[in-house]
């Protein structure tokens, strides 16, 4: 299988009885699909980031607990629920900050409570993981019309991270709203971060845009509060990977800098995620794991050490970081838009999903 464009880039595709992964490390010079025919092989795709951004993990979490669970019936029989707990606690454990994780496993493991000891689960939760993928897809539509028509024709946009179809089940999120907008003949540039270490803009954000045909202007991450200066940028449009029951959002590194810059050049600040990126149990970012990885990613760039070796050259190198809300100017999900996002617009939104 290969993705050759924005309508048929998919992060993750179930087919042949298995969950096939895009490995977005091999991007953009090769397309290759991980195939994963059990939950531990997800949970080692995730926590190596085969697979990465908080809408596509939780729906590859949600594959992995149908995955779970057939390995459960086909080794355990009626005995099947006790037995997939530790492949889903793999799973839980994989990465740390984007709550849609947890969010799908807790999902799955209601679904499954529902259904009787004596028959393959199976099928059961293989449709509760297809209606999460589904739901997403339908999410990234709502929530890319919601937040491009905030957008003023004649607008320039900077974006950070990957948050597109890679980073989701369809169209993205706050980049799911860069190309409803653009196709709406609303914006007349359109900037992005190559966000080191990992370079998922870079990588990632410019490989689905070039698909799409849509011109972007990729920048050095420090060069963006000089873009911003310069006028030639209205709305920053990033996405989350937990938010907080007050309205903190924590996202990729880096992005806290983009929010400070973009307050002082009276910049717009979007923050684009589906419920399931909403954290009520959080109460507010200082209380969110954020994830540290190797070293080794911020020595390197595309698998060249760039940094001198020896002992004496480390990193520091915590993945995400916290936007506190009063720097959010509105927050778009599917459920609605909330404009200056506090405890209690995050607390209606929760409402409303029931
Ligand atoms: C809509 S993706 C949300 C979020 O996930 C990315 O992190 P990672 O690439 O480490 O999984 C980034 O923070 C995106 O903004």
């Amino acid at each position: 299988m290969t993705a050759s464009s924005h309508d048929t880039v998919r992060a993750l595709e179930w087919a042949d009885e298995a969950l096939y992964l895009l490995d977005q490390r091999r991007l953009p010079e090769a397309e290759a699909y991980r195939c994963c025919r059990d939950a531990p092989a997800v949970a080692a795709a995730i926590a190596e980031m085969v697979v990465r951004g908080a809408p596509a993990i939780g729906i590859a979490a949600a594959y992995g607990a149908a995955l779970a669970a057939r390995t459960a019936w086909r080794e355990h029989g009626a005995g099947w629920a006790a037995a997939m707990a530790d492949d889903l606690e793999a799973l839980r454990r994989s990465r740390p900050t984007a709550v849609n994780l947890a969010w799908a496993l807790a999902r799955m493991e209601a679904r499954a409570a529902e259904l009787p000891a004596g028959e393959d689960p199976t099928p059961a939760l293989l449709a509760e993981a297809h209606a999460v993928h589904a739901e997403d897809v339908a999410a990234n539509r709502r929530m890319g019309r919601s937040g491009a028509g905030l957008i003023q024709p004649g607008s320039g946009v900077l974006t950070h991270c990957n948050t597109g179809s890679l980073a989701t089940g369809g169209l993205g999120t706050a980049l799911g709203v860069i190309r409803t907008a653009w196709a709406d003949g609303r914006l007349e540039r359109v900037f992005a971060d190559e966000t080191r270490p990992w370079l998922q803009g870079a990588r990632l954000t410019a490989w689905e845009l070039a698909a799409d045909g849509i011109p972007v202007a990729l920048l050095a991450d420090g060069a963006a509060p000089a873009l911003m200066r310069s006028g030639a940028v209205d709305w920053v449009v990033v996405g989350a990977d937990r938010i907080a029951a007050n309205g903190d959002v924590a996202n990729k590194i880096g992005t806290y800098g983009l929010a400070l810059a973009a307050r002082e050049h009276e910049v717009r600040f979007m923050v684009v995620a589906p419920a399931a990126t909403i954290d009520p149990q959080t109460p507010d970012g200082e209380a969110i794991p954020i994830e540290t990885r190797g070293a080794e990613e911020v020595l390197s760039a595309g698998g060249h050490r760039i940094a001198p070796a020896g002992e004496g050259v480390g990193a520091w190198n915590p993945v995400f970081d916290v936007t506190p809300a009063g720097l959010v100017d509105v927050l778009v999900t599917e459920r609605g838009v909330v404009h200056q996002p506090d405890a209690e617009g995050i607390a209606r939104l929760v409402a409303e999903g029931g």
